[in-house]
């Protein structure tokens, strides 16, 4: 990988980790997805959030990314408070996020997309510059983006639309997107959604350097319990907006109430 390890200290102050979340609510409408969930992580570990159907997960990190606010609790990133900033402020001080369903410019080449994200445009593809609308500054770094395209094994199709190409390319090619921003906190909503076993496995790789070698913080959400469990330093079960287990992942589905959750949503 072509970025510098991040430093292994969090933040500013001692102790405090990359990525603090605290008593997190979220209501919508009439229905609560987040009952008061915590949540940390360390610069260089992957941690795993999984649960059912509907347990809040992706509106943990909606609230993270900054595209949801959430009504109660508190979120700090190096130990700064970040509750109430925008999602462009928050992309600046270094979250970055992929989605469950792809956010890319397909009529883009994956080297122009990749371009956008080192541009730490927070706009997504909603907002975001149009083929002429010079998605690179000329002060762009391109060696950093040359450097992820080749890591991400993207370097043969930089010049492809990105529309044109398999599912699981696509879904590398937003992850060098998200990682051209060069990101302190990386998260991956269903990273591995739509991807044969193959490409499955080459996830991992990628997740274990991306934490190795970026020294990010890495959230993992995905259905894969092989996926995240193999992955992941650390797992938290999410149950009606509550964080129900939190520790190793071969322990997880030893608790009753993580059994219980999941049979209870079947
Ligand atoms: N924008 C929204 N408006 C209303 N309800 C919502 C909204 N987003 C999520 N919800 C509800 O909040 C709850 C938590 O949803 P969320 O998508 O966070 O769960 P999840 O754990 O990510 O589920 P899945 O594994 O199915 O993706 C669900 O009941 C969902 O229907």
């Amino acid at each position: 990988m072509s970025a510098p390890p991040a430093p292994a200290a969090a933040g500013p102050g001692t102790g405090e980790p990359l990525l603090r979340v605290t008593g997190a609510v979220k209501r919508f409408s009439g229905l609560t997805a987040l009952a008061g969930a915590d949540l940390t992580l360390a610069a260089g570990e992957v941690l795993g959030l999984i649960g059912p159907n509907g347990s809040g997960k992706t509106t943990l990190v909606n609230c993270v990314s900054g595209a949801l606010r959430i009504d109660e609790g508190e979120i700090r990133l190096r130990g700064r408070d970040v509750t109430r900033a925008s999602r462009a402020r928050r992309a600046r001080s270094g979250i970055a996020r992929t989605f469950q369903n792809l956010k890319l410019f397909g009529d883009l080449t994956v080297r122009e997309n990749v371009l956008v994200g080192r541009n730490a445009s927070p706009r997504g593809p909603s907002g975001g510059p149009s083929r002429d609308g010079g998605a690179a500054p000329a002060e762009t770094p391109k060696d950093d983006v040359e450097g992820l395209l080749r890591d991400l094994r993207l370097e043969h199709v930089a010049r492809e639309i990105v529309s044109t190409l398999s599912y699981g390319t696509q879904r590398r090619v937003e992850i060098a997107r998200a990682l051209a921003g060069n990101p302190r906190v990386l998260l991956l909503d269903e990273p591995a959604a739509g991807l044969n076993d193959g490409e499955t496995a080459e996830l991992k790789d990628l997740i274990h350097l991306i934490r190795t070698e970026r020294g990010c913080g890495v959230l993992v959400i995905d259905h894969d319990m092989n996926l995240v469990l193999g992955i992941s330093d650390r797992v938290q079960v999410l149950d009606e907006g509550t964080v129900i287990f939190e520790g190793e992942p071969r322990e997880a589905f030893e608790q009753p109430r993580v059994v219980a959750a999941y049979l209870g949503a079947q």
